[in-house]
């Protein structure tokens, strides 16, 4: 049987930065960043090491008797790529574990916001996600408090890890070291996001994300794994854009992305349909197909930051379609999303008048990130037992 054919998006490359700029906190990076981030830009960019690598390369050949030399120390988000190939493998063995293995990784009391999570999140027609298997874990701090009444109020950060020690037990070490790297990057990412806001806004040190981000307990990571598509019936699901990840705009401060790797039978193969992958609704509410290398770790902007940089930096309203056509049968795709976010206990400083999420934030007053969260959570999943 084939599907209708699809109109076709415009596919637009990131606004990159390469990591050497990104480093030097003298570099004045508001145009890239407003180019990114600000109200007209996609809200997503992407850090390269590519300028790096012309110039430490032409500086370093003269120095040097031998290129491979020189090109061995040149790679400069340092270990990137062998991190991500190493956790986004251990992807699809994840989701192939026996299912009663996996059912110990789940975690009902955090609404499964620490562990494996399959079939709990609900998709844009209400039916659950089958589509897709997380596994959710801090990777800065394994247990972030030992308080219970914390545990109690705020249980999807405040619980406590779950790694699969006897069923993977790679995957601990493989998942905190992909994570504390696009911390450590998405830092300086906020560092020159501050830098730019402060230019048009006044505001204290404190508020800026780089120390939120920096203050917080409350990061979490995301293993993501989609399940091959079901080519056979071309259902309205199947055929739309966000046919593999609804549309939604992350409610953190800033997300960290790797490239989607695509497998088969856990075996990474070329992606046969240039369609499928992570679409952008733009502001001018037109949707576009959004692509960075595999070496790059891309950033985008949660609602949070929206809100408290009163829209000096826009979020993104995001899905991931799956592909198409004969070719994909079979095809998986694992990626890791890293979700900064403020702690729960900080006061959200939020303007007099906000833009989005207004019932759940006008009539609070004063709301901490944590009961910010719980209200979202409240409102987009199942109520608490
Ligand atoms: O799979 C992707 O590339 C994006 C995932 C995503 O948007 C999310 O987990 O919030
Ligand atoms: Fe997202």
């Amino acid at each position: 049987m084939t599907c209708s054919a699809q109109t076709a998006f415009p596919t637009l490359r990131t606004v990159t930065i390469s990591y050497s700029e990104l480093k030097d906190k003298s570099a004045d990076l508001s145009m890239k960043i407003e180019e990114g981030f600000g109200p007209n830009g996609l809200g997503i960019l992407s850090i390269t090491d590519r300028a790096l690598w012309k110039w430490r390369c032409s500086l370093a050949f003269q120095k040097c008797m031998s290129q491979y030399k020189c090109l061995e120390n040149v790679r400069q988000v340092p270990g990137f790529p062998s991190l991500r190939r190493n956790l986004l493998g251990l992807s699809p063995r994840l989701a192939g574990l026996p299912e009663e293995v996996k059912k110990e990784l789940e975690d009902p009391h955090s609404r499964y916001n620490f562990g494996w999570s399959h079939g709990k999140e609900k998709l844009e027609s209400g039916k659950p996600d089958l589509l897709k298997g997380s596994f959710y874990a801090n990777p800065l701090l394994d247990k972030p408090t030992t308080e219970a009444s914390l545990i109690q109020r705020y249980p999807s950060y405040c619980g406590s890890n779950i790694w699969p020690d006897s069923a993977l037990p790679e995957l601990e070490v493989a998942f905190k070291a992909l994570g504390k790297l696009i911390f450590d990057v998405g830092l300086m990412v906020a560092y020159h996001c501050d830098q730019y806001v402060t230019k048009g806004l006044n505001m204290h040190e404190d508020q800026g994300l780089e120390q939120i981000l920096l203050r917080s307990r409350c990061h979490k990571g995301r293993l993501l794994y989609y399940f091959p598509a079901q080519q056979s019936n071309c259902t309205e699901d199947g055929n739309s854009t966000s046919s593999w990840c609804g549309w939604h705009t992350d409610h953190g401060s800033l997300t960290g992305l790797t490239c989607g790797m695509f497998t088969r039978d856990a075996v990474e193969i070329p992606c046969p349909d240039s369609a499928a992958g992570l679409y952008i609704r733009t502001r001018a509410d037109q949707v576009v197909k959004v692509v960075f290398g595999e070496d790059e770790i891309a950033y985008q902007i949660g609602e949070t930051t929206e809100l408290l940089s009163r829209r000096y930096l826009c979020a993104t309203p995001h899905c991931v379609r799956a592909p198409k056509g004969d070719e994909a049968s079979g095809l998986e795709r694992s990626t890791f999303a890293f979700f900064m976010q403020p702690d729960w206990d900080e006061s959200l400083n939020f303007p007099e008048e906000v833009h989005i999420h207004k019932e759940l934030i006008s009539s609070s007053g004063a709301l901490t990130f944590g009961e910010y969260t719980e209200k979202l959570l409240d409102k987009y999943y199942h109520l608490k037992s």
